[in-house]
């Protein structure tokens, strides 16, 4: 699978790691940086990152920063993306089956290694259940109306 990543200063290690261990899977990865403890601006790197997911350069993607927070907001603000922030894999199974989230958001200063890994494998395995679920997907596309 394609896969885009980035991360802001906070979230560069864990993001580096995610980077090698999914490579390691045989995945594409784009690596989108940050590549250092310099401090960055977690806007540019949500925004790098959602635009590969909705530009069709990666299939998925994956944000991370201290608290997982602030990248997903700036994510969330292309209207392709639908990232979530998860802290535990059974969330993040969640995203993909009633949500189709395309991206996955992470917060390195929160989350240990092995529970992340466990979360991406769990956002890239599953896959999405459609029914229902699609009509309500398919509304988060569509502009807001008074009544909503
Ligand atoms: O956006 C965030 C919080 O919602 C992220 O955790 C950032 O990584 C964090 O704000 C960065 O903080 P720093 O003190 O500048 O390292």
């Amino acid at each position: 699978m394609n896969i885009a990543l980035a991360s802001d200063h906070a979230g560069y290690g864990l993001k580096d790691e995610l980077v090698g261990w999914l490579r390691e899977q045989g995945h594409d990865v784009i690596d989108l940086g940050t590549n250092g403890p310099e401090s960055v601006d977690y806007p540019s790197y949500g925004a790098l990152v959602a635009e590969a997911v909705a530009g069709g350069a990666a299939e998925r993607g994956i944000a991370v920063c201290g608290s997982g927070i602030g990248i997903s907001i700036a994510v969330n603000r292309n209207p392709a993306c639908r990232c979530a922030r998860v802290d535990d894999p059974v969330s993040a199974q969640l995203a993909r089956e009633h949500n189709d989230a395309n991206v996955l958001a992470l917060g390195a200063r929160l989350i240990g290694s092995d529970m992340a890994r466990a979360c991406v494998a769990a956002f890239l395995e599953t896959p999405f259940a459609g029914g229902r679920h699609a009509r309500r997907v398919d509304q988060l596309s569509k502009p807001l109306q008074d009544s909503d």
